[in-house]
This record gives C-alpha cells, sequence and structure tokens, in this order.
C-alpha cells in the first residue's frame, strides 16, 4: 500500500490518498471507455460501409426494384470509371443523337441488366405485405415504374425516369428531400442560392427574382449585342484566313464575357478576371475529384488544395472591391444600375427596407456573383455549341432558321421584341436542349423516409432524375425520340411529349432562374451568326458527347464558317 499523500493548496489541506486499487481501477475504467469508443466507432463504421448498405439493398429489392449488389465502400464507382474510359475511347457514328448510351455507360449497363420490373416480382408473397417505416408498399402489379439502382459507394441511388416522379421531388418543400451532400471540392462553385435550402434559398431567391424579370432582361441587351458583335467580328477575321473556328473555346469565353458584362457592367474587366480565374479553378476541381472522397484529403497542402484556396480568396478581394465601388457609386446615384450586380443590390436595399435588415450580406453577395458564372456561362455556351453542331449537322434548318431571322430582322440590328417572334429558332433551341441537355440530371437525397410513386425511399438514399434518359425516352417522345425534329415543338412545350418530360431548366420551385437570359443571349447572338455566316462541320470534327458535370463535346467542335 502507498503511504496517503498530502496535499496542500492555499490555506486548504486536503486528502488525497490514492491507492494502488484506486489508480488499477481509474486504469481499467479508462481503458474500457477507451474500448467502448473504439466498438462504437467500429460499430458505426460497420453500420455505414456494410449493414445499412445491404438494410437499403433489401428494402429495395424488397419492393420489386431492381439493380446492382453492393460491393463495399467503393459500389460501383469503379465499373462507373472503367465504364466512362471505354465509351470515351470510342466516337460515337457521326449525326446521330442517340447519345445516352455513351454519355451514361453506367446508367445503361444498369438499364440492360436489371431492365423493367415485371409483374412477376410482385407476386412474391413474403414482400407483398412489407412495411417500411410506417409506409404501406403497395405493389400495383404491372405498373410501368421502370426505377432502377446503383451505388454511390455506400449510398443507393434511384434513377428516376418518369417525369411525374421527377417533378414530385422537385416539388418537395416539406424536408424530405434535400440536395445531396457534396464534396469539399463541389462547395467552391455550389453555393448561393444553388447551394442553399429552406428559408435562406427562399429569401435569396425573393431578393434574386427581380433581376431576372424580362423586363430587366431587356434592358441588359446592349451588353448582350456588345458581346455577340465582338464575337462575330472576331469570326470574321478567322474565316477570312481559311482558319476553322472550335466554337466550343469561342462560345465559352463569349458567355463569360456576356456574364462579365451583364453582372457587373462599367466593371467589366475586373469581371472577366474573375471567370478566367473561375475557369482555372474548375480545371483544378475536375483533377482533384477523384481524390476528393479520400478522407482528410482537403486539409492536405497538394498544389491544387492550395491554389484552389488562393483563387478563391483572390476572387473574393476582386468581387468585394466591385460590391464596395458598387456601394459608394449607388450613394451618390452615379452610374447605371441596370446589370445584375446592381439589381440584385437594389432589390437587397428594398428588402433592408420592408423588413429593416438586409436579406443578404456582402459575403453573400460575392456568393451570388460567383454563382452567376458557375450556373450561367458553361451551360448557355453548351447550349450554343450543341446547336451549332446540330445546325451543321442539319442544314435544311439552318436555312429555315436564317430564313427567318432575315424576314424578321433582315441585315439589322435584333431587337428584344423581335426576338420573341422568332418561332422556328425557338423550336430549335429547345430541340437541343432535348437531345442534348447541358445538365443530363439533377441529384438529390432523401432526408426523411419518403414514398413516390410506388417506392418507398428511406433516409441517405440518392436520387438522380435523369433528364437525359426522360429526354431521350420513346414512350415520351415516339419513335423518333432520338432524331432532330424542332417541328415537334410546334405547338409548344407541354404539347411536344407525353407527361410532359422536357426538363432542360429543372423544375418546381427551384427551377433555373436564368432560364430566359440564356435564351435572350442564345437568340441573340444565334441571330448575328445567321445573319453574317453559312457554316458546317469541319472534317475533323469527331462526335462524341460526353459528361463532366455538364455535356460537352469531348474533342470540341471545330466548324467552316463561310462569310455571306
Ligand atoms: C442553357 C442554359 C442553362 C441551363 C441548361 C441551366 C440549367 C439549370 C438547372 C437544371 C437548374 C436546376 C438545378 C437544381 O434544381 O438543382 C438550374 C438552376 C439555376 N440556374 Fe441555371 N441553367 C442555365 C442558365 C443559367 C443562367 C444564364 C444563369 C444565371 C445567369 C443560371 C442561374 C441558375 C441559378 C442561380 C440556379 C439555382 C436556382 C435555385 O436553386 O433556386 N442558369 N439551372
Amino acid at each position: 500500500m502507498n503511504p496517503p499523500v498530502k496535499c496542500e493548496e492555499g490555506s486548504a489541506v486536503f486528502d488525497s490518498t490514492v491507492s494502488f486499487a484506486d489508480m488499477a481501477w481509474l486504469a481499467v475504467s479508462g481503458g474500457l471507455a477507451v474500448l467502448l469508443l473504439v466498438v462504437a466507432w467500429a460499430v458505426r463504421m460497420l453500420d455505414w460501409a456494410l449493414w445499412r448498405p445491404r438494410r437499403m439493398e433489401q428494402s429495395f429489392r424488397a419492393q420489386g426494384l431492381k439493380g446492382s449488389t453492393y460491393r463495399p465502400l467503393s459500389g460501383d464507382l469503379k465499373d462507373m470509371a472503367r465504364l466512362a474510359e471505354e465509351a470515351r475511347a470510342k466516337p460515337m457514328p457521326a449525326f446521330s443523337h442517340a447519345i445516352f448510351p455513351r454519355v451514361m455507360p453506367l446508367f445503361q449497363r444498369v438499364i440492360e441488366t436489371y431492365g423493367e420490373r415485371s409483374a412477376d416480382d410482385f407476386a412474391l408473397p413474403c414482400f407483398s405485405s412489407l412495411k417500411v417505416e410506417n409506409f404501406d408498399v403497395g405493389f400495383d402489379a404491372g405498373n410501368d415504374n421502370k426505377v432502377t439502382f446503383h451505388w454511390m459507394g455506400p449510398l443507393p441511388r434511384a434513377l428516376i425516369v418518369d417525369p411525374d416522379q421527377a417533378r414530385e421531388v422537385l416539388a418537395n418543400k416539406t424536408g424530405e428531400i434535400g440536395k445531396a451532400r457534396a464534396t469539399y471540392l463541389v462547395r467552391y462553385f455550389i453555393r448561393g442560392l444553388l447551394g442553399y435550402e429552406g428559408d435562406k434559398w427562399a429569401q435569396h431567391r425573393k431578393i434574386l427574382n427581380p433581376a431576372f424579370h424580362m423586363e430587366k432582361l431587356k434592358g441588359m441587351l446592349p451588353a448582350f449585342a456588345a458581346c455577340s458583335e465582338d464575337l462575330v467580328d472576331q469570326w470574321e477575321k478567322m474565316a477570312a484566313t481559311g482558319k476553322e473556328v472550335d466554337v466550343c473555346v469561342e462560345l465559352q469565353s463569349f458567355t463569360g464575357d456576356v456574364i462579365s458584362r451583364t453582372a457587373f457592367g462599367s466593371n467589366f474587366e475586373e469581371g472577366r478576371k474573375v471567370f478566367r480565374l473561375q475557369d482555372e479553378q474548375a480545371l483544378l476541381v475536375a483533377t482533384t475529384l477523384p481524390y476528393a472522397h479520400i478522407p482528410g484529403y482537403r486539409f492536405l497542402p497538394t498544389r491544387n488544395n492550395n491554389r484552389l484556396e488562393s483563387i478563391d480568396k483572390e476572387v473574393r478581394q476582386i468581387l468585394l472591391g466591385i460590391i464596395k465601388k458598387r456601394e459608394e457609386s449607388m450613394k451618390s446615384s452615379k452610374g447605371n444600375n441596370d446589370d445584375l450586380l446592381g439589381l440584385l443590390m437594389e432589390s437587397n436595399l428594398q428588402h433592408l427596407r420592408e423588413h429593416g435588415k438586409a436579406g443578404m450580406t456582402t459575403e453573400e453577395v460575392v456568393e451570388e456573383c460567383k454563382l452567376f458564372y458557375f450556373a450561367g456561362q458553361e451551360t448557355t455556351s453548351l447550349l450554343l455549341t450543341w446547336t451549332m453542331v446540330a445546325l451543321s449537322m442539319h442544314q435544311d434548318w439552318q436555312e429555315r432558321t436564317r430564313q427567318e431571322v432575315l424576314q424578321v430582322f433582315g441585315k439589322e440590328k435584333p431587337t428584344f421584341d423581335g426576338l420573341s417572334q422568332l418561332k422556328t429558332m425557338t423550336m430549335v433551341l429547345y430541340e437541343v436542349l432535348r437531345l442534348y441537355p447541358p445538365a443530363i440530371g439533377i441529384q438529390r437525397q432523401v432526408l426523411k423516409t419518403i414514398k413516390i410513386g410506388n417506392v418507398v425511399y428511406p433516409p441517405g438514399a440518392l436520387l438522380f432524375l435523369s433528364f437525359i434518359q426522360m429526354h431521350h425516352d420513346p414512350d415520351f417522345w415516339g419513335k423518333d425520340a432520338d432524331e432532330f425534329k424542332p417541328e415537334r415543338f410546334a405547338q409548344g412545350v407541354s404539347k411536344a411529349s407525353a407527361k410532359n418530360a422536357f426538363f432542360p431548366f429543372g423544375a418546381g420551385h427551384r427551377i433555373c432562374i436564368g432560364q430566359n437570359f440564356a435564351l435572350v443571349e442564345a437568340k441573340l447572338v444565334l441571330c448575328l451568326i445567321l445573319q453574317r455566316f453559312s457554316f458546317e462541320l469541319s472534317p475533323s470534327y469527331t462526335h462524341a458527347p460526353h459528361t463532366i458535370l455538364t455535356l460537352k463535346p469531348q474533342h470540341g467542335a471545330p466548324i467552316r464558317l463561310r462569310r455571306l
């Protein structure tokens, strides 16, 4: 036995006798606590990596859904990368618009392997009375649910290919479905309105909405026109030297200029710098993405991580500078506030007047400005790129669209009101958005158990609303679904397909805020292009649509322009 130890502290004297048995007990109980923690952590990890996925798989299969078997941790991610690599190695037949198998090879394989569920799937007596967390899983033998699933790591991802179900998912406002949790890399872009949920989203959307109203877009027409004229002047010089134009690259820089001008008006040059930096950031994100799931990778001081952070800081500094200047010019009522930033700040001030506090902090305004580039630049440039590719493949439609432009505007500058008379051009743009949607689909995550169609989805399950599949599905568009036929939109979007299966801009309350912006911009520049040039695909063009976040031409889009 150890002798008792006397401890003195100030005037208080107390006896702190610690026996060997006490110390042993302390050590044992401490060790037990650590062991318990380790066991609890191991159980959690096992649940995350094995048991929960298995439970979810059982629940899906019990409900008649078909899909791949869960493979611990990686799920179908490796197959996904391999199949995408194989698909990228083979171009498509020239002039074919049946792009779905090349663009989403894993989805194609899942459908080919597991296909639609048959009436027999619902006849299993052991499943017919299944209950999932108080939801009755009522099976409707022979229904036409085509949901399949595969594995994004330990999370199952259901492919939603029914337009009504997609709309149901997008209409959800009661918290059962939310945005899928993103990696730290995606958060460099998907912030602001696109990333928010609930009240914060509603408040930001309310403040941003007025900036995208039609009459505000009308005020932006001179900015659209200035960028479009710069572009066609540049192309004239290239055409004169017989040079081919990679319209994919050219239009990307064009739409970046449009956002710079329309968002930042007189601070256009600084805005351009933001666009270049964000472009570099997008490339860094694409090369870092394969490592993003490694726990703690974001904290490693790799070259990419460091550069991503320094770009983020630089972009923030530039935007804060622009916003500060704008605040000053707004105070002195100098300058034009008809650009997106001015309109957004104006609307924020209005919110302050009505509610006694600003709806957005300066930091949040910075995030929204960054989002304009991410959400509005590449998507619109891809719409234009695929339109030029499609009009090169279908010369008859190129000529019809040109004749319409000449009929409405002659060789004069397009006007805002004139743009709304361009019926053929609208049909062409819709058909391109159908066959080549820049956003091929949207992902959401189940937060609380929910029944969609006949399927009950547990929390954690991912839902991919596969627009590209719905856009190419003969059940909705007819046997000629893979053909370029703009005339299908002659009676408007709602009459073009069964079940209104057209989602290029999403749907519901989170539908793209910039859709009119994109369409006005696209129509205006197409008018100028068609007025000045005829065009065809270069013999070096290879038809190879593929997707990295958005749907791009893998080898660019070299086009031959001829001055008219
Ligand atoms: C052809 C061009 C475009 C396409 C195909 C497109 C597509 C989409 C889609 C599918 C969504 C829905 C995302 C979701 O629900 O998760 C969306 C949202 C959004 N888009 Fe676009 N977009 C385009 C152009 C633009 C432009 C030009 C801007 C801005 C200048 C813009 C800004 C936004 C924003 C801020 C959101 C988030 C809306 C919200 O969550 O409330 N987009 N876009």
